[in-house]
């Protein structure tokens, strides 16, 4: 077991699937953790499980992430402990079902979940690290983040901004000595299905991945230097290949002009001889 500490890596949403894994293999490699979930005898389980592997300084930290006197609180923790070396966004709640057959009040919950506690505890996170000079967040978004057509689109829309929220935050603070990674998991073996309503057996075998493999691969592409990782993606080119393509939109994003392709209808638009009809009807309502 590693002795040296690498310093405490909090996981948020580590009572069980991801967060949980994440929690036993920082642990083994040399981070203390503090933990946090709503289900404090299931974050105690995990303590428990990985402190005695590891020997290494568990603590638990109950909080609803959805309640802000105790988002507040973990902003607070972050802020102050001058031993967090790293932050693992990793709470979150999905959905399966389309608009018209979902909840706008628990589409709100997801996005305050998915988005704004992530981000709040981003903005708590940040100017720390700077102070101490480094650190590492880990952002949990998903497959759906470039797939919103899968699942709920809500959800993907969650998922969405957290990958575009790191694709900010690694350009703002790369010269910070702030790693930033963007995880996105396809469909992985955790209790995510059943808590957005589903069943995660309803899916192909083929598509599922494990849990400690996603951890394992997600790791490894963090040693690896990726911004963004991708675990079952075979080829990183292709990752590669769709973020080109983007860079290649941006500098005509904002121009002053509209596009030629769309001038000569806009042309055609203007040149013909006012719509009388219309506003004559319109006179008479
Ligand atoms: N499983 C999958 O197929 C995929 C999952 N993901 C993402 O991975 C992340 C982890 O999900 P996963 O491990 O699969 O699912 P789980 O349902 O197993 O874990 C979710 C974790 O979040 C915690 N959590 C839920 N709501 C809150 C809340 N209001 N406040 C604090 N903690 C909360 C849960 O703990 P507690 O109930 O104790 O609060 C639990 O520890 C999520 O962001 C999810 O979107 C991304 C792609 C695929
Ligand atoms: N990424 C998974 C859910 O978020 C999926 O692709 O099913």
């Amino acid at each position: 077991m590693t002795t040296s500490s690498k310093g405490i890596a909090v996981i948020t949403g580590a009572s069980t699937g991801i967060g949980a894994i994440y929690a036993d293999r920082l642990a083994r490699r040399g981070y203390d953790l503090i933990l946090v979930a709503r289900s404090q005898s299931k974050l105690d389980d995990v303590a428990r499980r990985v402190s005695d592997v590891t020997d290494r300084n568990v603590q638990t930290v109950t909080a609803d992430l959805n309640n802000k006197l105790d988002l507040k609180r973990i902003e607070t923790l972050l802020a102050k402990d001058a031993g967090i070396t790293m932050l693992v966004n990793n709470a979150g709640v999905g959905g399966l079902v389309s608009l018209l057959e979902s909840n706008v009040d628990e589409m709100e919950a997801m996005i305050d979940l998915n988005v704004t506690a992530l981000t709040r505890l981003t903005y708590a996170m940040i100017p720390a690290f700077v102070t101490r000079g480094g650190g590492t967040i880990i952002n949990i978004s998903s497959a759906v983040a470039v797939a919103p057509e899968i699942l709920n689109g809500v959800y993907g829309g969650t998922k969405a901004f957290v990958l575009a929220f790191s694709l900010s935050l690694h350009k703002e603070l790369a010269d910070r000595n702030i790693r930033i990674q963007a995880v996105l998991p396809g469909a992985t073996a955790t209790n995510f299905w059943d808590a957005a309503g589903g069943s995660v057996e309803q899916l192909p075998s083929k598509m599922v991945m494990r849990g400690d493999d996603l951890i394992d691969a997600a790791l490894t592409g963090l040693d690896q230097g990726e911004l963004v990782t991708i675990p079952s993606l075979p080829e990183k080119a292709d990752w590669d290949a769709y973020e080109a393509a983007r860079q290649k939109l941006i500098p005509n994003l904002s121009l002053s002009t509209p596009a030629a392709r769309l001038r000569a209808a806009i042309v055609a638009q203007r040149t013909q001889p006012s719509n009388q009809g219309d506003r004559h009807e319109h006179r008479h309502q």
